[in-house]
């Protein structure tokens, strides 16, 4: 099991530990609590110190002339403290990251989608959260469903107490599932084309498409998509393209009683309708987002979803 925070002979901050770093600071981690996620980690502590300092004072000198942080040498508490008081790290949103968002200036009824139009049925500001009808059409969704059929599990979910990032089975998650490559069949190529179209993101930033089936009873708890700051799995998992930024959920059937995707925050539940689609983002890793969102359980018949999530950078 070897990772950026397990290699005893890392002396250099990687991009990806760099990036860790400025995301814990920015979602309001302290740096010590930072800290001793990387000494968890098996990290030397004059390593991680340097690394936090280093990868801080970066940030603070690329992004902020005016902020103070003492001498050159300045300590990387007092950094992190001034990189979460910056706007768009305390919790409105002002960050000037680009997100992945639909194009609704205007209040058109329909989008483009590239090969089709796609209708506009519901859009809340906070959380984001965006409802389409026609993603796919009902030969799309039953080809999807034939195509995963075979290769259905038992679904996992990220096990958030290992460094590695390895998968779990989780009594909130009574799912099964499997997941598409990117591009690995003309349908789901489509369906990844006009999800980049619609949200001017591109498909490689995509994490390759993910179809769950619940049977009656099965359901996902609430739960954030975005990987939590501070815990030890984390770093591992944000190696393979940044934070999650957004969701894009398709159902491909329709349950004939149950299964809607519920977001607690907005006391909102989306009903599960063959080819619509719920798009929800969060452009922060922190619950402030109320991005809180679940699959509510199946009552009769089942349900089958397609979900593609949205990474910072391409997903590898
Ligand atoms: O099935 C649903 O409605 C929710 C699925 C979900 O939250 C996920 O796949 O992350
Ligand atoms: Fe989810």
């Amino acid at each position: 099991m070897s990772n950026i925070f397990t290699n005893p002979h890392l002396t250099s901050v990687t991009p990806e530990l760099r990036d860790w770093i400025i995301t814990q600071a920015k979602a309001g981690v302290s740096a010590p609590r930072a800290l001793q996620a990387m000494l968890d980690a098996g990290w030397q502590e004059e390593v991680a110190m340097a690394a936090l300092e280093s990868a801080l004072l970066d940030h603070l000198q690329g992004g902020l002339a005016h902020a103070q942080t003492g001498s050159t040498g300045g300590n990387a508490q007092a950094a992190a403290v001034a990189v979460a008081a910056q706007p768009g790290a305390d919790g409105q949103g002002q960050g000037a990251s680009p997100m992945p968002d639909l194009a609704l200036d205007g209040a058109p009824a329909e989008l483009d989608a590239g090969d089709r139009r796609v209708r506009v049925i519901m859009n809340l500001q906070k959380p984001r959260v965006v409802v389409l009808d026609g993603l796919l059409d009902a030969t799309e969704c039953a080809e999807l469903v034939s195509l995963a059929k075979p290769h259905m599990k038992r679904s996992l979910t990220v096990d958030s107490r290992s460094a590695s990032g390895g998968d779990e089975l989780n009594a909130d998650r009574t799912s099964e599932g499997m997941f598409f490559e990117r591009g690995q069949h003309p349908v789901v190529a489509a369906l990844e084309a006009r999800i980049a179209h619609l949200l001017g993101w591109p498909v490689e930033n995509g994490e390759g498409l993910q179809v769950l089936r619940y049977g009656p009873g099965a359901e996902y708890k609430p739960h954030y998509d975005y990987f939590e700051p501070g815990l030890p799995s984390t770093p591992t998992l944000l190696r393979r393209g940044g934070q999650r930024l957004a969701t894009m959920l398709v159902y491909l059937n329709t349950p004939a009683q149950g299964g809607g995707t519920i977001f607690p925050n907005a006391a909102l539940e989306v009903c599960a309708q063959q080819g619509m689609a719920v798009f929800f983002s969060y452009d922060r890793p922190d619950p402030g987002t109320l991005s809180l969102h679940g699959g509510s359980p199946v009552i009769s018949g089942e349900k089958w979803v397609a979900t593609k999530w949205l990474r910072e950078r391409q997903f590898q």
